[in-house]
Formats: C-alpha cells, structure tokens, sequence
C-alpha cells in the first residue's frame, strides 16, 4: 500500500507544482495519472522515491515514511520501488540480461557489480522474468539491437528483478506506435496484478489509459481533481482537467490516431481497444 498525504512541492523558482496531493493506492491496484503539461505529474511520481524533495507532507510505502529518512535508509527504500521509464533508460552496449541484473545493483556489494558477478539466484529470476516479458530469446543481445517495443520489455524485467513493492512508471508508451503501446499496457497491468504491487503511471494518453487502469488520477495546476474509475471519466471531467480548448483539441488530434478510433475509445468498451 502507497499513501500520499498533503504532498506539496515549491521549486526554488517559486512554482507550487504539487499544492497538498492526498490518495492512497492499495496492493494489486494500477492508477493511471493524467493532467495537461505542467500539471505536475511528473514532480508527483519522483517525489514519491524523493528523486525530487517535497516540500512538504508525507509519503508512506506500508508502514515506512520515505518522507523522513535519512540518505542511507533512502537508498535502500528505493530499492524497494520499480521505475520504468519513457526512453527506457537501457545501457545500449550491455546485453539484455545484463540490463536486467542492473536492477539488482543496490542489493549486490562494490565488487560483485564491479566484476558483473550476480548470485546464481539472482540470474535465474533474471530468465524467469526475460521469459514473463516474451523475451527468452534475446538475453545475449545489445540492447541497442532491440525495437522500441522490446526495448521497454527489459525495462519491466530490470524493475522487477529488484523484487519491487510498488511501480512508478512514467510514460512508458510515450516512445512507441498505438499497437506496441497497447501491449506494454497490457503487459504492465497484467504483472501488477499478478505480483499484488500498487503501481502509480503517468501517461498522457486518456484513452490507453482508461482501457486499461483500475483506476485515475486527473491532476490539474498542482490540484488532484478526479479520482475514480475510469467509466466515471467523462466529457466534463476531461474539460475539467484539460480545460475546454486543450480537451477538445486533444480529441481533434487524436482522431487522427490508429484507425481514427482513439477519441471515440472514451465510450466504448475498453475491450474494444484490446
Ligand atoms: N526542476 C524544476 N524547477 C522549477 N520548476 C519546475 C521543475 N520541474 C518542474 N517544474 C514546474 O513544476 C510544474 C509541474 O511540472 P511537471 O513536470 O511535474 O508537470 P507534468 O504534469 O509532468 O508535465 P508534462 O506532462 O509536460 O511532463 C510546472 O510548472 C513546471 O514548470
């Protein structure tokens, strides 16, 4: 279990890019976080694992507050939380399996890492996990060699090797064509649930997004202004959180996605998108 209380973020230059954000996100549960540019999505996400410092308020990860630890106890509580990444994040001339042990990274001494030389165990998880994301075959390839697709496979597999107990995934289908996107979303919805893991992304595409999150996260200037489930998304709560002109043309551009269906997606069966 997540929970955000009252989390609020100044930057230096003086925007209030979080103004007191509260939700909680239980075991098992896939939140999809939405909002214009700037809403500060993206200053939520990191400073849940303190990759940015809030300002104030607090961030529980089951009983611990991230919020008041120390730099050590930071580091190994970031252990404890998966990112996965919009440009994946690889290290391009590493292999596949490679990239994946790095998850590992924090829990092996200097020297092991130093010298590449993972448990036996960790290895093995390793394959299991290269298997769960379809790519058994490919553990031996650079990872510059991989699609865009597979690419953002390895980047699941390395934050799951680090045995996670919560997700924060940004934008993870930012970089790939609606086809991809739709089986990275599955693939991620469908490990959340099986590993029980609360898991918080950010996306920006509203119609992805519903067809596959249990449940959303409208952030608007810094505010959170919806939160429920995705059939509770409609037409007024999207101008809401995008404004008139900003919703409406979103709609506009989207309809030039695949098959032209993306705007229409919003009332139709999410099976329908799968
Ligand atoms: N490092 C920073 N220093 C100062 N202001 C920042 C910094 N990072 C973000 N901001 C400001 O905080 C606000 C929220 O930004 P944030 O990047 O969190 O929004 P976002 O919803 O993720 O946007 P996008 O969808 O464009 O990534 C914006 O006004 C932004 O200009």
């Amino acid at each position: 279990m997540l929970r955000v209380e009252n989390l609020r973020k100044r930057y230096r230059t003086g925007d209030e890019a979080l103004k007191g954000v509260s939700f909680s996100v239980p075991a098992g549960e896939v939140v999809g976080l939405i909002g214009p540019s700037g809403a500060g999505k993206s200053t939520l996400i990191r400073c849940v694992n303190r990759l940015v410092e809030p300002t104030d308020g607090n961030v529980f990860l089951n009983d611990l507050n991230i919020t008041q630890l120390g730099r050590g106890d930071l580091k190994r509580a970031r252990r404890r939380i998966g990112m996965i990444f919009q440009e994946f994040a690889l290290v391009e001339r590493l292999s596949v399996m490679e990239n994946v042990l790095s998850g590992r990274l924090g829990y092996v001494s200097f020297w092991q890492s130093f010298t590449r030389r993972f448990p036996q165990a960790d290895v093995d998880k390793a394959f299991a996990l290269l298997e769960r994301v379809g790519l058994s075959d490919h553990a031996d390839k650079r990872a510059d060699a991989l699609s865009g697709g597979q690419r953002q496979r390895v980047g699941i597999a390395r934050a799951l090797e680090q045995d996670p107990e919560l997700l924060l995934i940004d934008e993870p289908t930012a970089s790939l064509d609606p086809k991809t996107s739709r089986q990275i979303m599955r693939l991620i919805t469908e490990i959340c649930r099986e590993r029980n893991l609360p898991t918080i992304i950010n996306i920006h595409d509203v119609p992805l997004a519903q067809a596959f999150v249990d449940r959303i996260l409208g952030l608007q200037d810094g505010e959170l202004v919806f939160d429920g489930p995705p059939s509770e998304l409609t037409e007024s709560v999207l101008t809401r959180i995008y404004g008139e002109e900003d919703w409406t043309t979103m709609r506009g551009d989207q309809d030039d996605g695949e098959d032209g269906r993306s705007a229409r997606l919003i009332k139709e069966a999410p099976a329908e998108l799968v």
